[in-house]
């Protein structure tokens, strides 16, 4: 089974298109402000409007009010909403009712502690981002480009499909999928060539990268 890719942080109509020119299968429109990723909703709009047809279309917020989401879901034509905050698993589910749209809650992890909440969640999100959980005050909830230690993920049993995220690139994906099992990645510093510029031969060289492993072993093309 082929692995997933999804380009997050897309900013440039030529970079969506790039992605979906590579393979992804999602494409992420970061709102939150304190992003260099950050979208306007005019700006996703139009993007989303020009995405080729296929592409998954997904807005990234974080602990973000009714009002926001409002303006962002009767705007921008979308396919899946994710959820990067604190967000509880109430918030969850009052989010996935209120849209009617699937809903990705991320979850930040360290260490195994993190991960006791991952049933609770499942059973309200459709699908988990696993990603590596921020620094101490640092100014972004992900999209810092940190990897978390992947051996947390050996051997986990999953009730939802899930994301592998964090920190990963076109150098190392292809040992993180083999290391997790992972179906579906996640990557945004890691196809940059500056913070919120995307770099296409970055996108190609991930999506190659992480779509040369199938069930664990190389594929040698
Ligand atoms: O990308 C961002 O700017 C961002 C902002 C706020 C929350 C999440 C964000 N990105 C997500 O974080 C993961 C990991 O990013 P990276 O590959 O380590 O840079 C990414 O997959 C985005 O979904």
């Amino acid at each position: 089974m082929e692995v997933r890719v999804k380009i997050c942080g897309l900013r440039r109509a030529a970079d969506v298109v790039a992605a979906a020119a590579a393979g992804a299968a999602y494409a992420g429109f970061v709102f939150f402000p304190k992003s260099p990723r950050h979208l306007t909703v005019e700006a996703a709009r139009a993007l989303a409007l020009g995405a080729p047809e296929g592409l998954c279309k997904v807005a990234l917020t974080v602990d973000a009010d009714d009002a926001t989401l409002d303006a962002i879901v009767g705007a921008v034509p979308l396919d899946m909403l994710q959820l990067h905050g604190r967000e509880a698993p109430e918030r969850v589910a009052e989010v996935k009712a209120r849209y009617g749209l699937p809903v990705m809650k991320a979850i930040g992890v360290a260490d195994e502690g993190d991960l006791a909440g991952l049933l609770e969640m499942s059973l309200a999100a459709d699908q988990l981002l696993i990603d590596a959980k921020p620094p101490k005050g640092a100014a972004l909830p992900g999209g810092n480009g940190l990897a978390f230690d992947w051996r947390l993920l050996v051997g986990r049993k999953w009730l939802r499909p899930w994301m592998l995220a964090g920190g990963l690139t076109p150098e190392n994906v292809a040992q993180a999928v083999r290391l997790t099992g992972a179906r579906q990645v996640d990557v945004s510093s890691g196809v940059e060539s500056a913070p919120g510029v995307k770099d296409p031969a970055r996108i190609a060289a991930f999506v190659q990268a992480a779509q040369g492993v199938r069930d664990g072993v190389p594929i040698l093309r």
